[in-house]
């Protein structure tokens, strides 16, 4: 039985320009009145543009159920912290969603264990759903990579209050390998890796278990149910390709 609502996040990173998202964004909610399932909420999606996007993709998706959020955020609630960006901001804005733990934040930006933990807690202090990224490094077994990712998620939520814990989360198994490729990881891996996360954040029902790296059209179906969702990338840019995932996730989804 698919998990409900099946999620779709859509992380444009660097890829977009200004008036490139808007247009997108633009496409994507004149789309929605053929959508029911994502109007009655039993798809549910998020798209994560650049920071100066935000707010003008927050006036496009107003009158709609599309949650919209940051791609990072500031572990401090304000302060001297140049080039940065609070948790306090985007709440204020009208965020519902924010990023954090992105594999190459922790790449490219030196982010690690200590500073992904404080941001999920500062997220969760302003209600905002953290887009947890987690994954492995290396190509690898699913036992592996779900001991890994157990870890990971066990660290995220350290600084979590009991009840913190029991808010909204989206968990994005991401595995390293797998983004910016030709192609997802195998079904099999997703699925198992999708399962044994599953098992492992069984207390925490306001949990969605979704998989992103190479994800595009086809994908969901095939999932058919083993993973809550997609975080897409690259492969939803056209936005053909993105209402044509928002209909697989129509058919899976449990009937109205
Ligand atoms: O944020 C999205 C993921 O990192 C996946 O990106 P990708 O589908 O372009 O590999």
């Amino acid at each position: 039985m698919p998990h409900s609502p099946i999620t779709l996040g859509i992380s444009f990173k660097m890829y977009f320009g200004y008036a490139q998202t808007l247009t997108w964004c633009r496409n994507v909610a004149a789309s929605l009145t053929q959508h029911p399932a994502v109007l009655d909420g039993r798809v549910s999606l998020f798209v994560l543009p650049s920071f100066p996007a935000i707010a003008p993709v927050l006036d496009i998706f107003a009158d709609s159920p599309v949650g919209v959020g940051g791609q990072n955020l500031y572990q401090s609630a304000y302060g001297a912290y140049t080039g940065e960006v609070s948790g306090a901001m985007l709440a204020e804005m009208g965020c519902s969603h924010v990023e954090i733990g992105h594999a190459e934040r922790l790449r490219l930006f030196g982010e690690d264990a200590t500073t992904v933990a404080a941001k999920v807690q500062v997220a969760l202090e302003h209600q905002l759903t953290p887009v947890l990224c987690i994954g492995e490094t290396e190509h690898g077994t699913p036992a592996a990579a779900i001991a890994d990712c157990r870890a990971q998620i066990d660290n995220a939520l350290s600084r979590a209050t009991p009840t913190q814990r029991q808010q909204p989360i989206v968990i994005a198994y991401e595995p390293h390998w797998a983004i910016g490729a030709s192609e997802p990881a195998s079904l099999e891996h997703i699925a198992s890796v999708c399962q044994g996360l599953r098992e492992h954040m069984d207390s925490h029902p306001a949990a969605s278990i979704i998989y992103g790296g190479s994800a595009g059209p086809g994908l969901l179906t095939r999932l058919a149910g083993q993973a809550d969702g997609l975080f897409l990338g690259r492969f939803a840019h056209d936005p053909a390709a993105y209402e044509s995932v928002i209909n697989e996730a129509s058919m899976l989804a449990t009937p109205r």
